[in-house]
């Protein structure tokens, strides 16, 4: 029997990122290369031609797992039967700027897609953030959204997660493939901890391959953490590529499930593991299997690592209470 297309709602999708993105998602790199998709595009008026054009070019590319394209401005329309919801629409940081200050932009536009998402997703949508601040639009649209349960919807920092293996693999002179398990605790955001204690190259340990505490405890933790800033400093525009690929990884280990022995870096509405405060969308290993992620437990965690654990928790937690300002 044939497969029945997967209906995904990309926001924003006339944005950098949706233009890499929407690709990758037709030609399989998301579901892989046996789930068809039908794709909903969603932008704002400005920017409708700009959308009209994006959907000639994927009618032009041919793809045969594309069995349909919605672009519309309606964010009903677009939301109407989406399993999937990426959600990339929204304002991104500049030069100089630091990420709190998209905020009271993007989290009122969170809380409004929440509300058409919960009234027209199909049941059992599965939601990813993508757009900053990201932790904190998931929280929005998780109080926002009720009805949608709550381990449905995450955020970004599989980027970030990306981009800690790819340092490893740099420092190394190894393959990126072989660099696993490492974690990224907390927000999408300079206060993130980059955590490469438990990550192995190979099955050795990073710590033991690298032996250099001063480097895995400074420049790499913070050369994570900057990326995204060095990325904007370089090309002027916020990471795009990296940022598609890494939300199409991100999907695709959700649904389909992390391979034996490896985990990966969801941002997850906390359970309070690790004494992460409940409440926040907060960063943790995770594996999955069946459509479900399940955050990984017992990991030792130092004194070095808890301070960094908390800070970002901090940071979350004061985002929460800004965001709540803003929306009032
Ligand atoms: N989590 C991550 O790892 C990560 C990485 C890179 C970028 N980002 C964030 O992703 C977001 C998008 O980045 P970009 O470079 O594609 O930006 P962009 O400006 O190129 O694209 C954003 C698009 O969103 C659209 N938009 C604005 N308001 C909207 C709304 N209410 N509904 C639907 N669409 C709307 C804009 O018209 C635009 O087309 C930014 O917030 C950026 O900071 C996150
Ligand atoms: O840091 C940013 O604002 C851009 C983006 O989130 C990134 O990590 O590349």
């Amino acid at each position: 029997m044939a497969t029945e297309p997967a209906h995904v709602l990309v926001t924003g999708a006339a944005g950098q990122i949706g233009y890499a993105l929407v690709p990758m998602i037709a030609r399989g790199v998301m579901f892989g290369p046996d789930q068809p998709v039908i794709l909903h595009m969603l932008d704002i008026p400005p920017a409708a031609e700009a959308l009209n054009g994006v959907k000639m070019e994927l009618v032009d590319a041919a793809f045969p797992l594309l069995k349909g394209v919605v672009a519309t401005t309606d964010v009903v329309e677009a939301c109407t039967g989406v399993n999937y919801a990426v959600m990339v629409g929204g304002f991104p940081r500049k030069e100089g700027m630091e990420r709190k200050d998209v905020m009271t932009k993007n989290v009122s536009i969170y809380k409004s897609q929440a509300s058409a998402l919960e009234k027209h997703a199909a049941a059992n949508c599965k939601v990813l953030v993508v757009a900053n601040p990201a932790n904190t639009n998931a929280l929005i649209l998780k109080e926002f959204a009720p009805s949608i349960p709550e381990k449905n919807i995450t955020c970004l920092t599989r980027l970030d997660h990306n981009r800690a293996l790819g340092q490893i693999s740099e420092r190394l002179n190894v393959q990126v493939c072989d660099v696993k398990n490492a974690i990224i605790w907390g927000n999408h955001s300079s206060t993130q901890y980059p955590d490469v204690n438990h990550a192995t190259v190979c099955g050795k340990p990073v710590r033991e391959l690298v032996a250099d505490d001063e480097w895995l405890n400074g420049e790499f933790i913070k050369t994570v953490q900057q990326r995204g800033a060095a990325i904007i400093k370089a090309r002027k525009l916020s990471s795009a590529l990296s940022a598609a690929s890494s939300a199409c990884d991100h999907i695709r280990d959700w649904v389909l499930g992390t391979p034996e022995g490896t985990w990966v870096s969801m941002g997850v509405y906390s359970d309070g593991s690790y004494n992460v405060p409940a409440g926040l969308i907060y960063s943790f290993p995770v594996t999955c299997a069946n459509g479900d992620w399940k955050i990984v437990q017992g990991l030792s965690i130092d004194e070095f690592s808890r301070k960094k654990l908390d800070l970002t928790a901090e940071e979350l937690s004061e985002e929460k209470t800004l965001a709540y300002s803003c929306l009032s």
